[in-house]
């Protein structure tokens, strides 16, 4: 972990352009003395003995301990990392190099591999978090259905060259025909015209139609380029997609069947492909109610349906993907950057988290070097204040995963500083008042604001369900979130909002008592310093009082 130690001290001492030069609030600001006359402060006691031997209550995660001890609250990383899992890096030391990395989410892509391989996969995420104190949480993504290539004659890639004539066609068959491609999807060439356009993944390869005969379509290449396995197809008339993405169910056979394995296995998250608006959404929600498992439900954006739906789609899911692989298939691919802004401010607003996936690195698939336009495209999610990046291939077949996501590490830390400098300047997009419970948006809305212009040390949220510790991370402060909850699948759920530091810990019904024994602990586990200031939000009720009575704020100084 010594390299998280160097990379902050060249991050804080390094290239800082005058511009954007950010005088960081020291522990020593001059403000903090002052705290306790204008504020109805509570100080902390002294350390007690017998509290100290109960460490064991506070289950920190070990790599944001190492952080905070290494670079101080203002050193850690707020930006969430997810790592697709696959070959590259599937066993138990590759898993706990990239959880010392900085892994929080690890995702399996149930579109590879068998189910034992993926339920070996979670078996070994946790232990690694039991054993190691890890936490990282997993999350399964369904395969979904969609227009792809079965078979187009080669294990690899086949060239289709300009002119040249091809048969798209559903017909099963053995052995290699020459020049044809066989569809997954019987209906696929229905409602298609002659000259309308094929579109291979978005790009890669263009073909005009030309007949239609039965199930099949013959092509000729307008634009040569390279056809995959399993690439996929879209249809485009008059500068337009042909939709044919609500043809196709949400949830095949095998999408029910992985998603009780995740259930029966304690995912956290379950990814849903091809959503194309509230009601699929929904449907699983309902279903895993019934089931009385608290797994989080988030939605792929990656049609065009799905972005006429937003909104629904936002309201109903626990957190958003903005899945650009696919969604560049189904948009021009130059209107992907301005969709995913507007993708996260939205999910901001209605508070839910975000992640960003596909090709942030694809070329550190094969090099160990990102290219320039990469680091630029991850930094922009990061100034855009997304909640998560995701890497895909890079991690789960690439020869340099690790370093992939310390190339997502080193661009978030860099853009985080900076962004901190624009919230001192009130530069960050307003969110407005929009979520139901006005007064938990007000008090967290209020308490960032006052944490920024104060420059105080940490925040710490005592919370149940997660509820004001989402609501503080909305608002994206300076300082990191540490949120103590006795819910073990709120840690979980956690592990994915912006800044927030998910811990486990006993919590009780005095909140005083909450706020004592936690600052205690983390200052015996010398992750906390006399003269620290941090401001305290709950959402725990107290049996005594009614809920509008127990949401506020306060401030302690650290004795
Ligand atoms: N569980 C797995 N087993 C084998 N290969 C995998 C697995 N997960 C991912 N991969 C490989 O990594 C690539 C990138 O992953 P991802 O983007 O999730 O899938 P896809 O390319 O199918 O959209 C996949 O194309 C596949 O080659
Ligand atoms: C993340 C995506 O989904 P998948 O990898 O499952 O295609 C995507 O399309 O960007
Ligand atoms: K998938
Ligand atoms: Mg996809």
């Amino acid at each position: 972990m010594a390299s998280m130690a160097a990379e902050f001290a060249l991050l804080s001492s390094g290239l800082n352009f005058k511009k954007r030069v950010f005088n960081l609030p020291t522990t020593s600001s001059p403000l903090k003395l002052s705290f306790k006359q204008k504020f109805n402060c509570i100080t902390t006691k002294a350390l007690l003995q017998e509290e100290l031997k109960k460490e064991e209550d506070l289950k920190f995660d070990v790599v944001k301990e190492i952080e905070l001890r290494e670079n101080g609250f203002m050193g850690m990383r707020k930006t969430k990392l997810v790592c697709t899992v696959g070959p590259a890096c599937c066993s138990y030391e590759e898993l706990e190099k990239l959880a010392l990395g900085g892994m929080n989410v690890a995702r399996l892509n149930m579109c590879h591999n068998t189910i034992h391989w993926h339920q070996d996969v979670i078996r070994k995420i946790k232990k690694l978090n039991l054993e190691k104190g890890f936490c990282v949480s997993v999350m399964i993504d369904t395969e979904g259905s969609q227009i792809n290539v079965l078979d187009h004659g080669s294990p690899s890639s086949v060239k289709a060259e300009e002119g040249s004539i091809w048969f798209f066609t559903t017909e099963k068959f053995d052995g290699c025909r020459p020049f044809t491609v066989q569809a997954n999807y019987e209906g696929f060439n229905e409602g298609i015209r002659e000259g309308d356009e094929l579109v291979v993944d978005g790009g890669m390869a263009t073909f005009e139609v030309i007949e239609r005969i039965g199930n099949d379509l013959r092509c000729k290449c307008t634009d040569p380029g390279l056809l995959l396995p399993r690439a996929k197809f879209s249809f485009w008339r008059d500068g337009k997609l042909v939709e044919k993405h609500h043809e196709l169910p949400t949830f095949s056979d095998k999408d029910w069947s992985d998603i009780e394995f995740g259930i029966t296995e304690g995912v956290d998250f379950i990814a849903l492909s091809f959503v194309k608006d509230a009601a699929v959404v929904k449907h699983l929600k309902d279903h895993l109610l019934t089931k009385n498992r608290f797994v989080k439900v988030l939605a792929k954006i990656e049609s065009l349906e799905s972005l006429k739906n937003l909104e629904e789609i936002v309201e109903v899911s626990d957190g958003i993907m903005v899945a650009r692989g696919d969604l560049g298939v189904e948009i021009p691919l130059e209107q992907v950057p301005a969709v995913q802004e507007e993708i996260i401010d939205l999910c901001r607003k209605l508070n839910k988290p975000v992640i960003i996936a596909s090709q942030l690195l694809e070329s550190m698939i094969e090099y160990p070097t990102p290219t320039r336009a990469e680091v630029a495209d991850v930094s922009e999610a990061v100034r855009q204040r997304a909640d998560a990046l995701m890497l895909s291939g890079e991690s789960a077949m690439g020869s340099y995963g690790q370093k992939a996501i310390s190339v997502l590490r080193m661009t978030s830390a860099r853009m985080e500083l900076w962004g901190r400098e624009e919230n001192q300047q009130s530069f960050l997009p307003q969110i407005g008042e929009s979520l139901p419970d006005q007064v938990a948006e007000q008090i967290c809305s209020c308490a960032c604001q006052m944490a920024n212009k104060l420059g105080v040390d940490a925040i710490l949220v005592y919370t149940t369900h997660g509820q004001m510790a989402s609501l503080l991370s909305r608002n994206r402060p300076n300082t990191p979130i540490f949120a103590f909850t006795n819910k073990s699948n709120t840690r979980m759920a956690l592990t994915l909002e912006w800044g927030v530091v998910p811990i486990a810990f006993d919590l009780s019904d005095d909140m005083d008592a909450n706020v004592s024994k936690t600052t205690r602990l983390m200052k015996a586990k010398g992750m906390m310093r006399q003269g620290d200031v941090i401001l305290v939000v709950s959402d725990v009720i107290p049996k005594s009082v009614t809920p509008s009575l127990y949401q506020s704020f306060q401030v302690v100084v650290i004795e």
